[in-house]
């Protein structure tokens, strides 16, 4: 395949080596002072750039006939506004807050020990989600999935970054060194304590499943997540 690169930071330059690895050339670079931008080169396009950009960057490639995978997180406020934009011009779009198999492993996870928790009315839920300093947004993407998945399963109504009421979910963000990702949802009772966690040991899981939804939607029409490419199981 021909990628046209939506951002070339440190999630662009990994899934560069991973695409060359797996065969596949690299055909445009863009960044913020990109002029010109080649769609007509690029059989697919993968964006992970800034929160700010994503949704111009992601409607111009549907626009320009290009089917789009977007990493970049802290744009979902306006996912509506991308959906009906990629229905509009019969375009393919994914999106995923999270790409490697193992956070939606974890995800289904979360669902299920919600499910079950949810029963037993004798445990308090919270969200820590830990990233590199760097990070623009908080709390990140990933967390805000596992959060709607644990008020999917709940009588939880929303979440709230950094504190919590009776009906709210918190998360809370922290932002230490170059950690790529660890999340650990916690169910907190009198007697007891459980606890799921995940780590990134490297952005290489994400980037890989970025290159492989981006082979995955090539010849698709339509809005895609990454539950449609790896076919795990849960409801
Ligand atoms: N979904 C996932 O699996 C996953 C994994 C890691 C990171 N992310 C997300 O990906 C995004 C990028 O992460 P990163 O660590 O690579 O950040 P980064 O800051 O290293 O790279 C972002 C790049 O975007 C570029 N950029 C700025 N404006 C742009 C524009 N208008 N068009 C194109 N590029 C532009 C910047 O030059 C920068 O190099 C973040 O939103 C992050 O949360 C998602
Ligand atoms: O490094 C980042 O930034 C990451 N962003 C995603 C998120 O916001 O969940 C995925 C994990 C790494």
């Amino acid at each position: 395949m021909k990628i046209g690169l939506f951002g070339y930071g440190k999630m662009g330059k990994m899934i560069e080596q991973i695409a060359q690895n797996r065969g596949h050339e690299i055909v445009a670079r863009i960044d913020e002072n990109s002029t010109e931008i080649p769609y007509g080169d690029m059989d697919v396009a993968i964006d992970f750039s800034v929160p700010e950009s994503a949704v111009s960057n992601i409607k111009g490639c549907l626009s320009g006939g290009v089917p789009v995978v977007s990493g970049t997180t802290g744009w979902l406020e306006k996912f509506g506004e991308v959906r009906d934009h990629c229905l509009k011009v019969q375009g393919a779009f994914l999106y995923a807050s999270n790409f490697s198999l193992g956070v939606n492993i974890f995800f289904e996870l979360n669902r299920m020990l919600a499910g079950m928790i949810q029963n037993s009315g004798e445990y308090k839920v919270r969200i820590d989600e830990t990233h590199h300093i760097h990070k623009l947004d908080a709390p990140s993407g990933t967390a805000i999935t596992l959060a709607e998945g644990i008020i999917s399963q709940t009588d939880y109504k929303q979440w709230e970054l950094n504190k919590g009421n009776v009906d709210t979910v918190p998360i809370h963000s922290h932002r230490e060194g170059e950690v790529p990702g660890t999340h650990v949802i916690t169910y907190s009772g009198s007697v007891d304590e459980i606890s799921i966690r995940h780590e990134a040991f490297s952005r290489e899981g994400f980037a890989l499943g970025a290159v492989v939804a981006a082979e995955w939607i090539l010849g698709k029409q339509g809005v895609f997540n990454m539950k449609d490419v790896l076919n795990l199981g849960g409801k």
